[in-house]
């Protein structure tokens, strides 16, 4: 999936896009993130640019007030020495303003980029970026982009404008002393303001290169440090080929850096050279002219620090350039991420309490082009206040059909209705709070045991009883009650609480129980979706919370997935799906009654019960009772 273009100029790539507009959008963030100390910093940054020349007439003078010998005026000495002093002094304290005023515009800066960019980030309404490698890499160079180009084309104007000073003040003296070396000064930059725009160009498509082997290697980084990977890590050995990996892809992109840099070595020390013989060249003739007698002493030192001086500014500004134009091309992946505009169009009609029912109408799904089809043509009804139970085979889309649901996704063909609306009319976010979800890869949150359940419901954080309701109707309450601090107790296994002790731990079970809490804080969804709540408890536990759940679906509206069909067979209605189609749908006594899918995948269920041997030679009891096959209830 690509990101979306979202109107005019926010083209993704390399179309005409930002590319001219992203060094004025880069300033403009740095102004909005900090105007006073962005203008301080360019302030000083002038006044800077000011000294050298300054120190530089002033050396000349007393280099020629101490060539006149005898005629020499010491007083006119002194005050020369004591300014080249002051001069030192001011551009010292100046520096040390301007580095700590730069510190504070970056730092404002970085936190607005930050917020910008992740504030876009969280507006997607779907998930399907999250899901695409290329943005994945687009989101990482949006990162370091955004950190990193309004401070470069800041310092690149101060820069500039700090240089431009230097210069023009240097070339008066080149212009009075030897006219002809000016313009040979300038006429060198032009081959050195190409060869740093080359080498800035290579250097930012190098970034964007290995950008996937970077990901890679924190990717690998992960599983080696992850304290939920630590056990399949050991236990099957994986600790070697991880670690080979990650130092592949350290190498990849190491490689790719060391390649690029040696590159602007040679590039450097090219330009370099060439300076050297520029300035080595108007060196001699100047001091010709010094032997000749009509160039001072004084007029060589001048001249020497002006070459110096316009060589050095000129390529700090080619320099400065060039830098700014390679973050400058990382900073247009943030303004795309920014502008990406949502990743499915959500409406504004608000959403009222479900009256009626949920439709899906013929609804046609694949998680990307030239995927295959998850969902072909699914039509099916979730009637309001009744209960629908989803089965089918791994990978028949049961899951998906829960993510379109929620509008994580928009079908590709079909429309889903809510009472009778296209869901793609409602305000999303509007539909998600009439939604409480347990997803069958439920979210394990590093926070308090009241967090983790009442993030279910954000307005509900701090109601304890309600936390505390939807943890008894989960079968939790009385565990995380008798917990060190009861519900207060930091669950995390990577952080201490605020009394410097470890957090705990919950085991599988215990976790699931908490997210379906979290599901159900939610008291007034109009729509309860459980993705297989029960797959990590034991027996006793699973029979326990289907009966609670099924007493709080009562009357509700609900749609349950699970393999445990005898979970299942109190729903209104049980729809089985076969490779993204609905195959059969009928109630549970309709389905074992004939010779379907369901019928049969509940025969092997049971069977499984009933021919399973104990210890003691016994059959183990269900932990649901089950009914026979064929018969009704
Ligand atoms: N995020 C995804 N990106 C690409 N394909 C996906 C994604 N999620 C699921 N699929 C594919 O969609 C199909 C349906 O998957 P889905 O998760 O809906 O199945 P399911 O019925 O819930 O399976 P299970 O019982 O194993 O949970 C599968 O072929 C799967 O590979």
């Amino acid at each position: 999936m690509r990101l979306k273009r979202s109107g005019a100029g926010s083209g993704v790539g390399t179309g005409p896009g930002f590319g001219s507009g992203a060094g004025s959008r880069a300033l403009a963030l740095s102004w909005r993130a900090a105007p006073l100390d962005t203008t301080l910093e360019l302030a000083t940054t002038v006044a800077m640019g000011l000294i050298p020349a300054a120190g530089a007439w002033t050396g000349k003078l007393l280099f020629d007030e101490l060539a006149r010998g005898r005629a020499m005026d010491p007083g006119r000495a002194s005050w020369l020495v004591v300014i080249g002093a002051l001069l030192t002094c001011s551009q010292v304290a100046l520096t040390q303003l301007n580095g700590q005023l730069a510190r504070r515009v970056q730092r404002a800066v970085a936190l607005r980029a930050q917020d910008l960019l992740y504030r876009s980030v969280n507006a997607f309404p779907g998930i399907g970026y999250f899901e695409d490698p290329a943005f994945q890499d687009r989101l990482r160079l949006a990162e370091q982009g955004a950190q990193t180009a309004p401070h470069d084309i800041n310092i690149l104007l101060t820069e500039t404008a700090r240089n431009g000073v230097i210069i023009t003040g240097f070339l008066g003296t080149l212009l009075a002393v030897w006219p002809p070396m000016a313009l040979v000064l300038l006429v060198t930059a032009v081959p050195a303001a190409v060869a740093q725009r080359a080498l800035a160009a290579r250097r930012a498509r190098t970034t964007e290169e290995t950008m996937e082997s970077q990901r890679r290697r924190f990717f690998f980084q992960q599983l080696l440090t992850d304290a939920t990977m630590a056990k399949e890590v050991r236990l099957f050995g994986l600790g070697d080929l991880f670690h080979g990996r990650l130092l592949a892809a350290a190498r990849q992109s190491a490689d790719a850096d060391l390649a690029v840099e040696g590159h602007g070595s040679r590039v450097q020390t090219a330009l370099s050279l060439l300076s050297a013989t520029v300035a080595a060249g108007g060196t001699v003739v100047v001091v010709r002219g010094v032997a000749a007698g009509h160039v001072s002493l004084g007029d060589l030192t001048l001249f020497t620090s002006a070459v110096l001086g316009v060589q050095g500014a000129l390529a700090t500004i080619i320099g400065q350039a060039a830098q700014a134009g390679k973050t400058l091309r990382l900073f247009r992946s943030f303004l795309e991420v920014v502008h990406a505009g949502p990743d499915l169009v959500g409406g504004s009609a608000p959403v009222g309490p479900l009256r009626e029912g949920i439709v899906f109408e013929d609804v046609w799904f694949r998680y990307h082009a030239g995927a295959p089809w998850a969902l072909r043509g699914v039509s099916v009804t979730i009637p309001a206040g009744r209960s629908v139970g989803l089965v089918g085979l791994n990978g028949a889309g049961k899951s998906t059909l829960v993510k379109l649901l929620c509008r994580f996704y928009e079908p590709e063909r079909g429309r889903i209705l809510w009472d009778g609306i296209d869901v793609r009319e409602l305000s999303i976010v509007d539909l998600r709070r009439r939604i409480g979800a347990t997803f069958q890869d439920f979210c394990r949150y590093d926070v308090t045991a009241a967090e983790n359940i009442g993030v279910g419901d954000v307005t509900r954080l701090d109601d304890r009883a309600a936390i505390r309701q939807a943890a008894a109707a989960a079968g939790i309450d009385a565990t995380l009650a008798g917990l060190r601090d009861g519900y207060d107790t930091l669950l995390s296994r990577i952080f201490f609480d605020a009394d410097r002790e470890r957090g705990l731990a919950l085991s599988g079970g215990q976790w699931q129980r908490v997210a379906v809490a979290r599901s159900l804080v939610r008291r007034d969804a109009d729509l309860l979706i459980l993705d297989e709540p029960s797959s990590g408890l034991d027996a006793e536990a699973e029979h326990e919370i289907h009966r609670a759940l099924a007493e709080h679906r009562r009357g509700r509206t609900s749609l349950l997935i699970s393999h445990r069909l005898s979970a299942l067979r109190d729903a209104d209605v049980i729809v089985v799906l076969e490779q993204g189609r609905v195959a059969e749908q009928g109630t549970h006594e309709e389905l074992l009654g004939t010779d379907s899918q369901y019928a049969r995948l509940f025969a092997i269920q049971a069977a499984g019960y009933r021919d399973t041997p104990t210890m003691a030679g016994t059959s183990v009891a269900p932990a649901m009772p089950v009914t026979p096959v064929g018969s009704a209830r």
